[in-house]
C-alpha cells in the first residue's frame, strides 16, 4: 500500500499531491506541466517535499513531521524516466548488472542472465543503448530498474519516444512484462487517456499541482467530475444548461433553442449546469426518424481521418462535436446529406456544476 499528502513548491509551482494505492497500476493523467513527474520525484526522493508523508508498505519514506528522509537508493523504487535514461557507455549486460553491482558476483550473472532471458534481450547482451530499437531500450531499462525487485516502479512518460506503430506492441509487451514479472504498485504517468485507459486499473487526474479525480478506470471516464476532468479524459462537448424539470424518470435540459433529456443523475442538481458529451456518444440519423432526444442539425465542417470522421454540427444553434466511425450507417449519411438528425443519447449525457471547473 502506498499512501502519500506532500506539498512541494517550487518557484510559482506549488503541488499538492495526496492519494493512497492498495495495489495495481494507477494512471496519473493531467496535462503539461501539472505536476506528474514531480509527484514521481518526490516518491523516489529526487525531490525532497516542503512537508508531509510517504508511507510504503508500512515504512514511513518520507516525514516532516518525524524528521524522515530516506535516501533515493534506500527506498527500493525503481523508476523508468521518459528516455530509459541508460548508460550510454555500458552494454545490455552491464546496464542491467549495474542496478545490483554490489551484489556477490556467481549470484549477479545468474539474475542478469535471467532477466535477459525474460526480457527476450538474449542476442543483444553486448549492444550499446545506440544499437538498440526503441522496444529493446525499454526492456533493457525495465529489465535495469525490475531486477532490484523494486516495491514501487514509476514509470515516466514511457512510450513518448516511440513511434506510433510500435507503441501498442510495446505497450502490451509492457503490461505482459509487469503481470509477470512485478507483483509491487506501477504508477504510470502519461497525458495520453487511451493510453492509461488500457493500461490502468485507476486513474488519477491531476491539475494545477493538484488531485482533481481519483477513481477506478471506468468511473473516471463514465462520470468526470468536472469540466477540467472531462477535458482531461477527452471529452469534446460542453453545454451551458438550464434545468426545466427533473421528475424520476429524465432531467429535462435547455442550451439555446435545444432542449433535450438527460439520464437522471444521482447528485444533486442545481438550476444551471454544465452537461458534457462525449464526441462518439453522439450518433446521426436520416433527417426524417422521429425518435426521442434526436433534433435537426446541419453539418458545418468535416475533418477527415484515417477510419473515423470528426464533424461539427450547428443543432437548435448549439455547436457540438461529433466522431463517427467510417464503417458505421452514420458516415454513409454525412456522405449524401447536409442535414441531418441528431441523437443525444439520455444516458451519455453527464452534468456537472457550473463553478466546479
Ligand atoms: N526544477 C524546477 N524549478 C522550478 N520549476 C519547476 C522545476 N521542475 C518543474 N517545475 C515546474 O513545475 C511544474 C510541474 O512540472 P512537472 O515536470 O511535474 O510537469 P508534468 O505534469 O510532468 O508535465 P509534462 O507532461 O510536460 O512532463 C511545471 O510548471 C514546471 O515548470
Amino acid at each position: 500500500m502506498l499512501e502519500v499528502s506532500i506539498e512541494k513548491s517550487m518557484g510559482k509551482f506549488k503541488l499538492q499531491s495526496s492519494f493512497k494505492v492498495q495495489k495495481g497500476v494507477l494512471g496519473i493523467l493531467g496535462s503539461s506541466g501539472c505536476g506528474k513527474s514531480m509527484t514521481l520525484k518526490c516518491l523516489s526522493g529526487l525531490y525532497n517535499p516542503d512537508s508531509g508523508y510517504i508511507n510504503l508498505n508500512g515504512n514511513t519514506l518520507f516525514s516532516d513531521n518525524q524528521k524522515i528522509n530516506v535516501q533515493p537508493h534506500k527506498r527500493n523504487i525503481g523508476y523508468v524516466f521518459q528516455n530509459y535514461a541508460l548508460f550510454p557507455h555500458l552494454t545490455v549486460i552491464q546496464n542491467i548488472a549495474y542496478g545490483i553491482k554490489d551484489y556477490e558476483h556467481n549470484l549477479r550473472d545468474k539474475m542478469v542472465s535471467e532477466m535477459i532471458s525474460r526480457m527476450e534481450l538474449l542476442g543483444l547482451e553486448n549492444n550499446y543503448p545506440s544499437q538498440l530499437s526503441g522496444g529493446q531500450q525499454q526492456r533493457t531499462a525495465l529489465a535495469r530498474t525490475l531486477i532490484k525487485r523494486p516495491n514501487l516502479l514509476l514509470l515516466d512518460e514511457p512510450f513518448s519516444a516511440i513511434d506510433s506503430h510500435i507503441k501498442s506492441l510495446l505497450e502490451k509487451e509492457l503490461i505482459t512484462i509487469i503481470k509477470n514479472n512485478f507483483n509491487g504498485i506501477v504508477l504510470l504517468v502519461t497525458h495520453n487517456v487511451e493510453e492509461c485507459y488500457r493500461l490502468c486499473d485507476q486513474i488519477m487526474i491531476m491539475d494545477s499541482g493538484q488531485k482533481i479525480q481519483f477513481g477506478t478506470k471506468e468511473e473516471i471516464i463514465q462520470s468526470p467530475s468536472s469540466v477540467t476532468a472531462a477535458r482531461i479524459t477527452g471529452c469534446k462537448n460542453f453545454l451551458d444548461v438550464t434545468v426545466l424539470e427533473e421528475n424520476s424518470e429524465f432531467l429535462l435540459l435547455k442550451s439555446n433553442d435545444l432542449i433535450f433529456k438527460s439520464a437522471i443523475v444521482k447528485q444533486h442538481c442545481s438550476k444551471n449546469m454544465i452537461a458534457c458529451i462525449r464526441a462518439h456518444h453522439l450518433n446521426l440519423l436520416p433527417i426524417e426518424t422521429n425518435v426521442d432526444n434526436a433534433f435537426d442539425c446541419n453539418i458545418l465542417e468535416i475533418t477527415d481521418s484515417l477510419f473515423s470522421t470528426t464533424l461539427v454540427l450547428n443543432c437548435k444553434s448549439c455547436i457540438l462535436e461529433i466522431e463517427v466511425s467510417k464503417s458505421s450507417p452514420a458516415y454513409e449519411l454525412t456522405q449524401r446529406s447536409n442535414n441531418l438528425k441528431l441523437h443525444i443519447p439520455p444516458e451519455h449525457v453527464v452534468l456537472v456544476e457550473k463553478n466546479n471547473n
